[in-house]
């Protein structure tokens, strides 16, 4: 066997000599894209390939509950400046410009930093979402695509975004990839009209997917929220139907009490983006301690690489974690085992996903965390995951029982780190021509 057979198939794999919930275990990966074993030994299996861990740590893939794949492409563009200043000047003029063939290129960029970094699976909201799903197929990774719409509160354009939002549903249902879901995405509170709203909830409900918005990320949002409607934003996307088991609502940070039980009771799932929400100084932090106290199902995303800026779902379990500690002045909340649970798990959860767990029956999306210093001594295998380690020190990355990646070596990647680089030079060019 040579080192690039063991790529892109789904064949039965035996992995051996991994730390897993503490001890070193095996885990068996049946050929159909679950995970068909784990335990001490397993004898009985007809693994086409055997990996030896090493000693590394098994963790289910992470799942990132929020970002904008193709945003990559604007890394580093423009930074340290106020979200809606940096949106309309800066990101949105530039957003104008993208060709599907940047889309492309943006999100390929985006599966491999993903892969690279140990997350199998994303939810993602942006534009041209037929270009993003031939990358989540080609790639390997799983994902929920949603076209996002904004309408401004103009009646033709909400028209037209109706039409694309359904032409992109229909399309990625078409591909019959299991990998790749179609969810729905109304922006956020003040960038879709009333009957936006409402039509994105009833559109979700009629095919069963996921809704995906953001909500509450900035005090301005509220406040404007309130003057416009007499209503906080979670109450007003009630009162448009948006929020349901279905809704997945990316921020949250300006919420009160009355917001946390409304999000609770309505089986709402929070995204916590502790990095983004830190970078663009939105001055407060998801109110973990109460939405945990309420039984909201919170999840954890990176949003895009142009706000973050990385896609490094370790980087963000720890941010998420200190945040949490600091902004609420006590060291108890959100310990590792919490912010492991809301990077997969509780992800996997609200995409009705049978991932974030390594036991049998379980889809086989999971990778390792090779030995390296940041995992020595192994007291605790959960606190070394959280606050010690970088995605980068991710070895394997498998998704659907696939390997996509392994010893670090991810076959393609030097070309699409090339060409992504080179088209987001010439979108830049385009957009500030004179
Ligand atoms: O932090 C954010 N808040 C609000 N909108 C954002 C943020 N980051 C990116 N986008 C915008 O959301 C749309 C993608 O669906 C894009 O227009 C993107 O620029
Ligand atoms: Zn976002």
């Amino acid at each position: 066997m040579t080192d690039t057979d063991i790529f892109g198939k789904q064949v039965p794999v035996l992995i051996r000599n991994v730390s897993l919930n503490g001890k070193i275990q095996e885990i068996y990966l049946d050929g159909t894209g679950m995970i068909g074993a784990v335990g001490e030994k397993i004898t009985d299996h007809d693994a086409e390939f055997i990996i030896d861990g090493d000693g590394a740590t098994a963790l289910p893939g992470m799942i990132n509950m929020h970002t904008h794949s193709p945003m990559g492409l604007l890394r580093g563009y423009s930074d340290d400046m106020q979200l809606f200043e940096w949106l309309s000047t800066k990101i949105w003029p530039t957003e104008a410009h993208l060709t599907e063939d940047d889309i492309y290129w943006g999100a390929k960029l985006a599966c491999l930093e993903m892969i690279r970094t140990g997350t199998t699976t994303f939810n993602d909201m942006y534009f041209k979402m037929e270009q993003i799903a031939r990358a989540v197929d080609e790639s390997g990774i799983r994902a929920c695509l949603s076209y996002c719409m904004i309408d401004g509160g103009d009646h033709a354009k909400f028209e037209s975004e109706a039409r694309v939002m359904e032409s992109t549903v229909k399309n990625i249902k078409n591909m019959n990839n299991p990998r790749v879901m179609p969810g729905v995405s109304p922006h956020a509170v003040y960038t879709v009209s009333k009957e936006g709203l409402t039509w994105c909830s009833e559109f979700a409900k009629k095919e069963n997917i996921p809704l995906h918005v953001h909500l509450s990320e900035t005090e301005q949002e509220v406040t404007d929220c309130v003057a416009a409607h007499g209503m906080r934003p979670p109450a007003w996307l009630d009162h448009c139907g948006v929020l349901s088991e279905q809704c997945i609502a990316a921020h949250c940070c300006w919420l009160d009490a009355d917001d946390i039980s409304l999000l609770a009771k309505r089986g709402v799932t929070a995204v916590h983006n502790p990095i983004s929400n830190m970078k663009l100084a939105g001055n407060r932090a998801l109110p973990y301690p109460e939405m945990k106290a309420a039984g909201v199902n919170v999840a954890l995303g990176t949003d895009g690489a142009s706000s973050n800026n990385d896609l490094d779902m370790f980087s963000e379990m720890k941010t998420a974690a200190i945040l949490q500690k600091f902004f609420w002045n006590d060291p108890t909340v959100m310990p590792a085992a919490d912010a492991l649970k809301i990077a997969s798990p509780n992800g996997a959860n609200a995409l009705g996903l049978n991932a974030g767990v390594i036991a049998p029956g379980h889809l086989a999306d999971l990778v390792l965390v090779g030995r390296n210093p940041l995992n020595v001594p192994a007291f605790n295998t959960d606190s070394n995951a959280v606050y010690a380690t970088s995605g980068l020190a991710v070895s394997t990355t498998i998704c659907d029982g696939v390997i996509l990646m392994h010893d670090g070596i991810i076959p393609g990647a030097e070309e699409i780190m090339e060409k992504a680089g080179s088209v987001a030079f010439d979108l830049v060019r385009r957009a500030t021509a004179p």
